[in-house]
């Protein structure tokens, strides 16, 4: 493993680190912020999963989450959103392939040798992280849209293994969904029984934890009713008992400038929960 960039940033560093993954079978990027806690001791760890399209740079450079993070004494990591390489499989739209992960595990050729972004998410990279910086072993995890449905998804398959979670804008049912269902079909193959286990308003019912849900919806999102559908998180949420604090946000749209206006109030609920 590598770093690639090192910057001072509100009395910390963010840095960008590259290492091989065998989890995905490829060079892999994610940035690390330390915030100037971590020089003095251990820290815990929110995870960000970002979007379609976002590498490693998106959030590092568009959300302003550090200006928290140092403020919280959190370690803030985002990974990039799939495998990536010449020679790993893609596809010539925005929302298939190299930049869409999904942060499943695929099971269908020729996808299923590198797209195993779940796996990697939960357990290499956190062990590589653990084993480099200075972290508690408390963590959180948070996304958007697709990065969003990553982080519920993550929470609920894993209990015990999270401590907060929280999402932008997320793909709550992507198995009810456009983007959602082009991916799965690809990734997953055909058997929608099968989609349930990667589709949070599915998990929702059988939770085996009830981790309060914190999210954050634009108003004015261009995705909202096609691919986002925040209503059929309320309503599983609803019918399940688990506790949920969706903020309809009027105005605003999909992007970073969403995020940026509301990022502090995540990082402080997940550091609420990471300190405890
Ligand atoms: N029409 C866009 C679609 C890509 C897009 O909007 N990506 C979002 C996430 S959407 C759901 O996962 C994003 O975060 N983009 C990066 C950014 O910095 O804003 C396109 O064709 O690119």
């Amino acid at each position: 493993m590598h770093r690639i960039e090192q910057h001072a940033c509100f009395g910390g560093r963010q840095e960008v680190w590259q290492h091989d993954s065998s989890t995905l079978g490829c060079a892999m990027r994610f940035g690390v912020y330390l915030p100037p806690q971590a020089a003095q001791g251990p820290c815990p760890v929110l995870y960000w999963l970002s979007g379609l399209t976002c590498t490693e740079q998106n959030f590092i450079t568009k959300a302003g989450a550090q200006r928290y993070a140092a403020e919280h004494g959190v370690i803030l990591v985002a990974p990039d959103t799939s495998p990536r390489g010449e020679d790993i499989t893609n596809d010539d739209g925005y929302d298939l392939g190299q930049g869409a992960g999904f942060y499943v595990n695929a099971t269908r050729a020729p996808w299923a040798r590198h797209y195993r972004m779940h796996d990697y998410v939960v357990e290499e990279l956190p062990a590589l992280v653990d084993a480099h910086f200075p972290t508690t072993t408390a963590r959180g995890v948070s996304g958007h849209s697709m990065g969003g449905h990553g982080a519920l998804v993550i929470a609920l398959r894993n209990p015990g293994r999270y401590r907060s979670v929280s999402a932008f804008s997320p793909i709550v049912a992507p198995s009810r969904v456009p983007w959602g269902e082009r991916a799965f079909e690809a990734y997953l193959g055909d058997d929608r029984a099968v989609w349930k286990q990667w589709d949070a308003c599915e998990l929702l019912r059988d939770a085996r934890e009830r981790l309060p849900l914190l999210v954050d919806q634009g108003g004015d999102d261009e995705f909202l009713q096609r691919q986002l559908r925040p209503e059929l998180l309320r309503d599983a949420c609803a019918a399940a008992g688990h506790p949920l604090e969706l903020r309809m946000q009027p105005g605003y749209d999909h992007s970073y400038y969403f995020i940026a206006s509301f990022i502090g109030d995540h990082v402080a609920h997940h550091a609420r929960a990471l300190h405890a």
